[in-house]
């Protein structure tokens, strides 16, 4: 049984601040990850958590109790590297039983532990086995292994996965995800591939620059991005954005006109944006219809066919590229015209700042 709360928590190296106030619950037995762009903060954030770093302002709470000051090895927290950490000169078996003779562990339950362990992960037959005799999947199974061993409160995860190839971390995803359901630990995984956050995670935090950009549901943050950054950030490939003018209100829907002159009612509505606002329109590549050439219409430049589903890379007359995702039947071919329906309930409006419409009518942070 494990909670995790972040107050407020910050982080200064000499004179930058790195994280900038973050704040969140995280509850027993949420696989919650943090994700974001290269030098977001959020390693910075997971060690602040582990112990490897200090905390320059804030409280850190596990279980209710403040553990600001309460060294890593008594924090009841267990953490797995991107580059494994294993003693190169032991082999598997130490490698796993290094913690917890150091923990005082009698030996035969050492043995029993360990033993079950490597059971769990496939590791029985590997155990005598040096870490450079084994694979990069093996031996990130030994890093986690290791983990399991020591019985946490709290799985800490940075980026593991990165050093592994396409398929290896596809499998290893689908192995830490039924794991994390077996062993039910509070687990908080850190990486920058929005794939692996979107599929592994109860609860994703976003963020960006050392703030907290969104924290929700991988749906809720698909569905409802609360922001530019966010919308980008999530999805695969990414939302297309197009300039448009906000020229109106009806109900509760927006009028938006495209530089082409044609406009749409849009079915999100936001009082904070004047009506003449230069606003975004953003709508993902899988929501966008191609239909029959017209008016409006752009010219295929890049069909990229992966089987299951076409990627059509479409340039509009205003000069940009967009990307339409379709499905495998497509046969569009290159230097087509294309004409392309934007379906206006799967259609986002952000601000001039970057704020989504809905999201200017909702509590701050919520999805
Ligand atoms: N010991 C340090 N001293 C000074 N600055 C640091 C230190 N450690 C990290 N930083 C800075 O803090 C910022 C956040 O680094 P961090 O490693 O947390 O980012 P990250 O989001 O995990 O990035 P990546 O995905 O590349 O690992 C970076 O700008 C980095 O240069």
């Amino acid at each position: 049984m494990a909670t995790l709360e972040l107050k407020n928590l910050r982080k200064t190296y000499l004179t930058e601040e790195i994280i900038k106030g973050v704040s969140l619950s995280i509850e027993d037995r949420e696989f919650v990850v943090f994700v974001g762009p290269s030098g977001c903060g959020k390693s910075t954030l997971l060690r602040m958590i582990a112990g490897l770093e200090d905390i320059s302002n804030g409280d850190l709470l596990i279980d209710g109790q403040r553990v600001n000051d309460i060294e890593p090895g008594h924090r009841g927290l267990a953490m797995v590297f991107q580059s494994y950490a294993l003693y190169p000169h032991m082999n598997v078996y130490k490698n796993m039983e290094f913690g917890l003779k150091l923990a005082g562990m009698p030996e035969a339950e050492r043995r029993e532990k360990i033993t079950a362990v490597a059971k769990t992960l496939q590791l029985e037959t590997y155990l005598h086995h040096k870490p450079g005799q084994l694979s990069g999947g093996q031996r990130q199974r030994v890093a986690i292994g290791r983990a399991i061993v020591r019985n946490p409160k709290v799985f800490l995860f940075d980026e593991p996965l990165s050093n592994l190839d396409a398929a290896l971390r596809g499998q290893m995803r689908v192995e830490l995800a039924s794991l994390h359901r077996k062993l039910g630990a509070t687990t908080i995984y850190v990486t920058h591939d929005q794939v692996e956050a979107m599929t592994m995670a109860d609860k994703i935090v976003v963020l960006q620059k050392g703030v907290v950009e969104q924290v929700g549901s991988p749906l809720e943050l698909y569905h409802h991005p609360r922001n530019m950054f966010v919308a980008k950030f999530i999805g695969s490939p990414p939302m297309n954005f197009l300039p448009a003018t906000l020229i109106g209100r009806e109900h509760s829907s927006s009028i938006i006109e495209f530089a082409s002159g044609s406009s749409m009612h849009v079915p999100v509505y936001s009082s904070a944006v004047a009506e003449g606002s230069k606003v975004t329109v953003g709508i993902r590549p899988e929501h966008i219809e191609v239909v029959e050439a017209g008016e409006g219409s752009g010219k295929v430049e890049v069909v990229e066919r992966l089987g299951a589903l076409t990627l059509l890379h479409i340039r509009l007359a205003n000069g940009q590229l967009i990307v339409v995702q379709t499905d495998g039947s497509d046969t569009s071919e290159i230097d087509s015209r294309v004409g392309l329906h934007l379906p206006s309930e799967h259609c986002h409006i952000f601000a001039e700042d970057g704020l989504a419409f809905e999201a200017l009518n909702r509590h701050p942070l919520a999805a």
